[in-house]
């Protein structure tokens, strides 16, 4: 299983480096990643496992930050009563809306361990399109938290940290309306 010891962190050159694309039939090799990805989000989302092995809960991991600088990437977000969970492979952001959106307390990350402030701009809806763990090709349209999440998790896949998009001019500037 994956711990806070397997995350890379933002000191480390290929976080900032893009992804290659993964090939199909998928390796056994990219599969575990998808699987030890999920895993993550599941254990560090329950609180007995989260505080046995001291790990930060997170909403989303990409493989580059497990050291694998391949373009897939893991959500896993309660969303009211309902689960969003789904691992996604070669993903695209095929459109999205002119609105955008931020969260109101700005973003951190896995791979950062310090507070970096400021608003990070996100597209308020995106349509994203990439293959499923079973191969299959999928399409979902987000918006909302759910869409800065996917966002946040394909801007690892270019190497893009959330800080590289706050305005160092105007960090606090509102982008449409905040999450
Ligand atoms: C880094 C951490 C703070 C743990 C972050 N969690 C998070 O933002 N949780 C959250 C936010 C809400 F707005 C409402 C809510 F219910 C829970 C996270 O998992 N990530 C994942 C990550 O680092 N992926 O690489 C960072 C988030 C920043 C924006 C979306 C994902
Ligand atoms: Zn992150």
């Amino acid at each position: 299983m994956i711990t806070m010891n397997e995350i890379v962190r933002e000191d480390v050159p290929s976080l900032h480096e893009r992804s290659v694309d993964v090939t199909f039939p998928l390796s056994e090799e990219d599969k575990e990643t998808m699987r030890l990805m999920m895993e993550y989000l599941s254990n560090s989302q329950d609180d007995e496992l989260a505080e046995k092995y001291d790990l930060r809960s997170g909403i989303g991991l990409a493989a580059p930050q497990i050291g694998v600088n391949k373009r897939m990437f893991a959500v896993r977000l309660q969303d009211g009563e309902d689960l969003l969970e789904f691992g996604i492979y070669n993903p695209k952001i095929i459109s999205h809306s002119v609105e955008q959106t931020y969260l109101a307390g700005g973003e951190g990350c896995l791979s950062v361990d310090r507070e970096v402030e400021g608003h990070v701009p996100r597209y308020m809806r995106i349509t994203l399109s990439g293959i499923d763990h079973n191969g299959n090709p999928i399409k979902l349209r987000l918006k909302g938290l759910k869409a800065v999440v996917c966002q946040h998790e394909y801007d690892h896949l270019d190497g893009v940290m959330f800080y590289d998009r706050i305005d160092a001019k105007e960090p606090f500037k509102d982008y449409g309306s905040p999450l």
